[in-house]
Parts: C-alpha cells; sequence; structure tokens
C-alpha cells in the first residue's frame, strides 16, 4: 500500500504511522565530529548519529539551546497568527509557518552553525523557517526539491520541541521515522551529486497526536557549494 496511491488521507497516516525504526536505523553509528577540523567545532563537537546510510540522513544532538528555542518560538509566535489570517488553509500542510529575517540576535548565530556543522554555504539559502503544529498537524509526503535551478540541494530540519505523541518525519520509501527531540536537528542532501533528486527523500511529518510541534527549517540551496560540495556525473553519489 504506497501512500500516494492512497487518496484518503487518513488511510495514508496508517500507513505512515507503521514505519518505525528499523533495526538497520538502530545499528548505525554514532560519534563527536569537528566538521573535519572546523575551528569554531574543535573545542565544542557537534554529537553526530547516522540515522540512516541511503540517503545519508545525519541526526546532530544539542545544536542549539532552550534559550535559543526560547527567543525563537517568541519571535515567530505574533507572526504566525498574523500569516494565519492571510492564508488560505493548505490541504497538504496544517502547520503554520514564518521566515525568520537573518539579522535578528539569534538567528545568525544558528545559521553559522549550521555551516560550520555541514561545511555547505549559507549564502543561497532560505532565511529560517520556523513551522508550529497544534493536534493533528501535519505535512503530507513531499519532496523539499524537485525541478529547479539553483535548487534546495539540502535540508537541515532543527527539532525545537518533543512531541509527546505523534509528529515524526517519516521518509516512507526507506522506512525511516525520526523522532523529534528538542534541541536536535537532522540532515540530509535531496539532491544527488548530479543534481537529480534523490527519489527516496521524501518525507512526511506525521500527525501530532499529542503534544506540540514546533520545527525550524534551513533550506541550502545549490549555488555556493560548488566548491563545498563538489557536482559528480555519477548518479549514485
Ligand atoms: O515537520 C516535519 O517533520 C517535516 C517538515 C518538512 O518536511 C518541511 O517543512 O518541508
Ligand atoms: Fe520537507
Amino acid at each position: 500500500d504506497d501512500p500516494d496511491k492512497i487518496k484518503d488521507p487518513v488511510a495514508a497516516y496508517k500507513f505512515l504511522r507503521q514505519v518505525r525504526t528499523s533495526k538497520r536505523q538502530r545499528a548505525l553509528s554514532c560519534r563527536y565530529s569537528t566538521g573535519g577540523g572546523n575551528p569554531r567545532l574543535m573545542y565544542a563537537p557537534v554529537k553526530e548519529e547516522v540515522e540512516w546510510d541511503e540517503p545519508r540522513i545525519i541526526r546532530y544532538h544539542d545544536i542549539i539551546s532552550d534559550r535559543e528555542i526560547e527567543i525563537l518560538k517568541n519571535i515567530s509566535r505574533p507572526q504566525l497568527s498574523r500569516a494565519e489570517t492571510t492564508r488560505g488553509v493548505s490541504k497538504t500542510r496544517t502547520a503554520q509557518g514564518v521566515f525568520l529575517e537573518e539579522d535578528t540576535i539569534v538567528v545568525a548565530p544558528i545559521s553559522q552553525r549550521i555551516a560550520d556543522i555541514t561545511g555547505l554555504s549559507m549564502d543561497s539559502a532560505e532565511e529560517l523557517y520556523v513551522q508550529n503544529y497544534g493536534i493533528g498537524g501535519r505535512y503530507e509526503p513531499h519532496y523539499d526539491e524537485w525541478d529547479n535551478e539553483n535548487g534546495r540541494i539540502a535540508t537541515f530540519l532543527i527539532y525545537m520541541s518533543d512531541v509527546q505523541i505523534g509528529g515524526a518525519t517519516v521518509f516512507p520509501e526507506v522506512g525511516v521515522a525520526l523522532k523529534p527531540k528538542k534541541g536536535s536537528a537532522v540532515f540530509w542532501y535531496n539532491l544527488h551529486k548530479n543534481g537529480d533528486v534523490d527519489l527516496y527523500t521524501e518525507h512526511a511529518g506525521c500527525p501530532v497526536l499529542r503534544g506540540n510541534k514546533w520545527v525550524a527549517n534551513k533550506w541550502i540551496h545549490e549555488f555556493g557549494q560548488e566548491f563545498r560540495r563538489p557536482c559528480s556525473l555519477s548518479y549514485w553519489e
């Protein structure tokens, strides 16, 4: 039963709920990383956990403090409620979101940290996009990038809350479920090195059944990564 073929969203989520942390996922490794010797990370290595190998999905622990999270939520809240009145209701995404300007106190250091951790340039990245899901809030299966020039080469998804029940980020094509864990982030490339979309990166935000889910997305684009992530003609890289 493929969710794409299921038109009824309730049936689709019954399917997605079956996506569970697999044995393979648990066997993958965990280590401290300095981003390949980045001086800003040498004294405070980031705890890195491989959630999946193909596509490579990396979880970074404790990359944002509770204080920073509170500030981000406080900045976002009034703008979220304003967005609600002006926007039509999306059928595939029942969350409220806002892009935060880079020049606010907490946002710039977070971008710098993402650059240090991933080794990628933030020059062509989008502003940090904060989203809040209430009970029942969900995001149906989608790709972050489809077919644009200077597309979203990678996604850095920060969890700004735990969720009591539900709310996992799932990759139905590969069977990975990422449980929101406050202060952690997950990172993956949406594009192969040749620029094609990695079809295994389709993902969804499962409905929040109990609790309140906050995430922040940093979408990183292709331009500026030419020397950081060299392109390749090979499909599989
Ligand atoms: O909320 C999630 O777990 C996923 C969010 C997402 O995929 C997106 O905003 O593009
Ligand atoms: Fe997404």
